[in-house]
């Protein structure tokens, strides 16, 4: 049977390359500078596989050699190299790759690559990649050379094994001009550095000026070394992260994660960082620097620390520049959370010290991470410092003298009633700021015998004394006129006694009242309309702001006596704009009209009495 002329017949998708490497270059890649880190990692996977087909091999057998001297740029390795037919298989086929081929399954996880596409990345700085392979799988292997080109074109010839003495792979490239930045002797060197510090392969570097190749890295990683002490190890771990991050940490954290083969440090910041903000870890995969702004390996409460850690479970993506959110992530920023909450735990039982600095520096972090995490509250709610009308204490000794803590709901309250309230012996914390009023509320928690209030101001009122009836009686014609010039302000005036007695007047109101206030104000101006009938409904019963003279005051006692009205009024909006000021409240454009007039008004009345 002949198929009809218009059957679909199967064909084979094209490619553009160059259409791919733009692709890569502008939505994968960070920078052409990752060229070399995706070099180093092909050669750091062949040698993985060598050492797995040649596991009697000792280490350091085999290495990489990096070469740039401004006209190529090579990176060469003693890894397990390619047949012909790997060559036509993996490195002329987009997308395919070795370390994802079934046989090795049990291997793949051993790689950093697995995509099949990281060599293309080095037509981000060259036109063509020259690749020179002999396979070591076979000792009579011939060696093997691919050109591969940005046009998509290739050639693959066989050269004799003498082209290529001994197994391992080397691509070379001749770079752009273009691309002279990345590519230029001191710039391999500095980023082979970069990405390659803590590779466990040798790696050394030539510039073709023919000294001997300069190790990339020398050393192991610090948390791999020996140390003769254990403050030996924590002072180098320290210097290192001063190293990589330029600050000197507070203090260093060791990180150990056996299960995922991770292991690293936690550099403490030494200085308070705005909350929320989260900062970048650096992380390394089987030693090759992945990202220096991971955020995704701790929470985000852990924003007082930046970690550098080495993994080999972790999985980047396509980009290398990010890690797969998958459960071994999860995992492993479950764990490292928890050695920071051990750090602040053992910090907390045995070196107050140590915890002290921590708290000065970062008590904000710490207070946001106390309301969500039970156990940080319990360890450290006590030592947490707050305002209070003690002076700034932590909550423990405060409560030593207070065995009822009162709390109040924002910050203006606080300097309203903060010397009354302490002057009447009653310990008030300032719950104003972020976090602090729901952790004084928590405090009975870990103190049973501590219990906690909340103080707004109509419940310190309660907690002043009364004056005797005969003094009130004297007082209530004065008082009425008060109460008559602030009735704009919808406020009440009382008299009371008080310590200290230097404070005349004591101005109660929150901030729920002077809305409330507000509305109604405006609900009296639109009588009639719509809003009017709206606000009105809503209308509660207002709360009113109090102004509160205290009778051991001598300058109260005198105007208490004052039997001249004007003056009487002045002198009651004086008080009031006194204790409006004091209150450090913003002042509404009607007050400080008040404040002006009644201290003009007093000025007149003060020098028509001398002349
Ligand atoms: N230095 C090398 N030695 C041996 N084989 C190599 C070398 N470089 C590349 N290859 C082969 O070429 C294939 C493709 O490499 P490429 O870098 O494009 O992708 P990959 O490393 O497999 O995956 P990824 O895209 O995640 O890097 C590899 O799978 C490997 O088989």
């Amino acid at each position: 049977m002949t198929l009809p002329e218009n059957a679909a017949a199967d064909r084979t998708f094209q490619v553009d390359l160059r259409g791919l490497v733009d692709l890569l270059s502008h939505h994968l890649y960070s920078s052409p500078r990752v060229y070399l880190r995706e070099l180093m990692q092909n050669a750091v996977d062949a040698l993985t596989a060598r050492y797995g087909a040649e596991p009697a091999a000792p280490a350091g057998a085999f290495g990489i050699r990096l070469y740039a001297d401004g006209e190529v740029v090579r990176v060469e390795d003693d890894g397990v190299g390619l047949t012909e037919a790997d060559v036509h298989t993996f490195l002329a086929t987009i997308g395919r790759s070795s370390k994802r081929a079934e046989r090795i399954a049990e291997q793949r996880a051993d790689f950093i690559g697995q995509f099949g596409i990281g060599l293309l990345s080095c037509f981000l700085v060259a036109d063509e990649i020259h690749v020179l392979s002999r396979s070591a799988r076979t000792s009579d292997a011939p060696a093997v050379e691919w050109r591969g080109r940005g046009d998509g074109s290739y050639t693959v010839r066989t050269l004799p094994a003498s082209a290529r003495p001994r197994p391992g792979t080397t691509v070379t490239l001749t770079p752009r001009a273009d691309a002279g930045e990345w590519t230029r002797p001191t710039e391999v060197h500095a980023l082979a550095r970069h990405f390659g510090s803590l590779l466990r392969h040798p790696v050394t570097f030539e510039d073709g000026t023919g000294g001997p190749g300069a190790p990339v890295n020398p050393e192991a990683a610090p948390w791999a070394r020996t140390y003769p002490t254990p403050g030996a190890r924590s002072r180098a771990l320290a210097a290192y992260g001063e190293e990589v991050f330029g600050f000197t940490p507070l203090d260093t954290i060791e990180l150990d994660l056996p299960a995922v083969g991770l292991k690293g440090i936690a550099c403490v910041l030494p200085e308070a960082v705005p909350a929320g903000r989260r900062h970048g870890h650096r992380v390394h995969v089987k030693g090759m620097l992945l990202s220096e702004q991971a955020e995704e390996i701790l929470p985000d409460w852990a924003f007082f620390v930046r970690c550098v850690v080495d993994a080999e479970s972790l999985r980047p993506t396509a980009s290398r520049e990010s890690l797969y959110e998958d459960d071994t992530l999860a995992a492993v920023r479950d764990a490292l959370a928890e050695r920071l909450r051990a750090w602040i735990a053992r910090a907390a039982a045995s070196d107050p010290d140590l915890l002290g600095r921590f708290l000065q520096t970062h008590h904000l972090a710490v207070k946001s991470l106390a309301v969500h995490d039970d156990e940080i509250l319990r360890m450290l709610l006590p030592w947490l410092p707050f305002e209070t009308t003690d002076g700034h204490t932590t909550l423990d000794e405060f409560a030593r003298t207070h065995r009822t803590v009162l709390v109040t709901g924002s910050v203006e309250e606080f300097r309203q009633v903060a010397a009354i309230a302490s002057a009447a012996g009653l310990g008030v914390v300032n719950g104003g700021y972020t976090y602090d009023r729901e952790l004084v509320h928590r405090l009975p928690e870990i103190r049973p015998e501590v219990s906690v209030a909340d103080l707004d101001p109509a419940t310190l009122t309660a907690h002043l004394d009364p004056v005797d009836r005969e003094t009130e009686l004297a007082a209530a014609a004065y008082l009425a006129q008060a109460r008559d010039a602030l009735a704009v302000f919808d406020c009440d005036v009382a008299l009371r006694t008080f310590q200290p007695a230097s404070a005349p007047a004591l101005l109660v109101d929150s901030r729920e009242a002077r809305h409330e206030r507000t509305r109604s104000q405006l609900a009296r101006e639109q009588e009639g309309g719509l809003w009017g009938d709206i606000l009105g409904a809503l209308r509660q019963e207002a709360p009113r702001a109090q102004l509160i003279l205290n009778q051991l005051n001598p300058l109260v006692r005198t105007a208490v006596a004052i039997d001249e009205p004007e003056l009487a009024r002045t002198s009651a909006e004086a008080l009031y704009g006194q204790a409006a000021l004091l209150s450090r409240r913003p002042l509404r454009p009607a007050e400080s009209s008040l404040i002006n007039r009644s201290f003009l008004d007093l000025l007149a009345h003060a020098l028509r009495k001398d002349s």
